[in-house]
Parts: structure tokens; sequence; C-alpha cells
């Protein structure tokens, strides 16, 4: 069964815009679970954009021995005033799963992954830290990448496939090639051990035809479409959608 997490950065760029309490991410969260969701994922970034250091405190008290918490987030950016840095709030808050995603400060979304031949030493320390915490640890990689045999031996437990592309492709027509390298990428990293997870850009019309070409698909993390969709159709009816697609 592929778990759906969640991602409700989205409920926070509404709330930001008026600076008050509104849309509540707690209450979102809630709705989601309550559909039958079973994980919720936020993505912490260094400007605030969106999900808070607060908001992930929040979330970790109301979530605990409910649903799977993924927390997101490039571990290398530098803490900042209110902004602890990822490795130090998955320290505070202990979330079921940390996905690594090297996402630098002027990116307006998650757009590659971890280059796992070159970064991998790096993250050694990092993907220790989080074992000891007790956290699962996911990288973010794209389709194609190279390494997972190392990607293990450090400890990392799944990668995330970044599925933009694919999504880019469906929408054109034509996604077959990108949802093989998908396939081939999802196969190679389980014969290395490692469970799969995916996310970026899926969304009701995309998720069919890319869960049927990944054998044993853990877990995909949507927000941006869910929540779009969600002011169409509400947030349980959006969520149980996306249940019906997984089942
Ligand atoms: C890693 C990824 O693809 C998404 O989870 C990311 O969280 C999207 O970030 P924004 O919601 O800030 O676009
Ligand atoms: N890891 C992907 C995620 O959490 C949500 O990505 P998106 O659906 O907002 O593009």
């Amino acid at each position: 069964m592929t778990l759906l997490s969640v991602n409700l950065n989205k409920i926070a760029v509404l709330r930001n815009s008026r600076g008050g309490d509104e849309p509540s991410i707690i209450q979102a969260a809630q709705t989601c679970i309550e559909a039958g969701c079973g994980g919720i994922t936020v993505h912490p970034r260094p400007d605030q954009r969106h999900v808070l250091p607060d908001d992930v405190r929040a979330l970790a008290a109301m979530l605990r021995g409910r649903v799977e918490y993924n927390i997101e987030g490039n571990p290398f950016a530098p803490a900042r005033s209110n902004y602890p840095g990822l490795i130090s709030l998955a320290r505070e808050v202990k979330p079921t799963q940390v996905t690594l995603v090297p996402d630098g400060d002027g990116q307006i979304t998650s757009d590659h992954g971890f280059d796992l031949q070159n970064d991998i030493e790096r993250l050694r320390p990092l993907v220790d830290e989080l074992r000891e915490i007790g956290c699962r640890v996911s990288l973010f990689v794209d389709a194609g990448a190279e390494g997972f045999e190392h990607a293990a031996a450090i400890g990392v437990q799944r990668i995330e496939i970044y599925t933009g592309p694919y999504a880019h492709a469906f929408a054109e027509g034509d996604a077959r090639e990108v949802l093989a390298s998908c396939a081939e990428t999802a196969r190679r990293a389980q014969q290395a051990g490692l469970a799969v997870n995916a996310g970026h850009d899926l969304s009701q019309a995309n998720l069919g035809t890319f869960r049927a070409a990944i054998p044993g698909l853990a877990e995909v993390s949507i927000g941006h479409a869910l929540i779009g969709e969600a002011l169409y159709e509400g947030l349980a009816t959006t969520v149980r959608n996306y249940l019906q697609i997984l089942r």
C-alpha cells in the first residue's frame, strides 16, 4: 500500500499572506488525517516563506502516534534568526522521517536531487545523527540517479524520486520515457535495499499512471496540486480522491 503524505506548505503560504493564524495548518492536518491520509509532510525553508519552525513543533505535538510525520529540507542550509536548521529541528521534534533535499535559498521550489556520487561523504555524519535521533532518512534524487549502494552503506533507508519532470511530460502528453526512467531508478534503488518514495507536482491527473509503473512505491508526498484541487473540491474530499487512486 502506498502511503499518502499530504504536504501542507501551501496552507502556510495562504496563512502567511495575511499575517494571521488562518487557515490553520493544524486544522488542515486534522482534516487530512480524518479523511484517511497516512502522513503529513512539511518543508520548513530558511526564508520562512511558508511553514515556520513553530508550525513544525505544533504539528509534532498533534501528529505523534497518529500518522507519519515527514520533514523535508536542505541539511546544509545554515541556521539563521528564527530558523534553527533542519537537523536541529529534527533533533527537537523527532519526526518519523526526514527527507533531505538539496535546495538553495533562491529556488522558487525544489527542482533537483542529490548527486549521490559526490555528496555522500558530506551526508554521512548527518545521516548518522538522524538515525541516532530515530528518524527514517530519505534522500531526494532525480530519476536516473546512480550510487544507491553508497547511500544504503551510510544508513539511508529511502530515496524520494523527484517527479517534476514526469508531471511536466505527462501534461505535455507523452511521459513514457520519463516514466521508464523513474521505474528503472526505483528498481535499482530497491535492489540496493532502499525503499522508494516519490513527490513533486503529482496530481489526481498523473498519480495513477505513475503509481502503476512503480511496483512497491512506499509513499507519495503531495501538496501543491492537492491543496489547489481542494480549493474546488474541499480538502477532505480531495484527500479521499487521492486515497482512491492509491487503492
Ligand atoms: C521536495 C519537494 O519536491 C517538495 O516537497 C517541496 O516541499 C516543495 O516546496 P514548495 O512547497 O516550497 O514548493
Ligand atoms: N516531496 C514532495 C512534496 O512533499 C510535495 O510536492 P508538491 O506536491 O507540493 O509539488
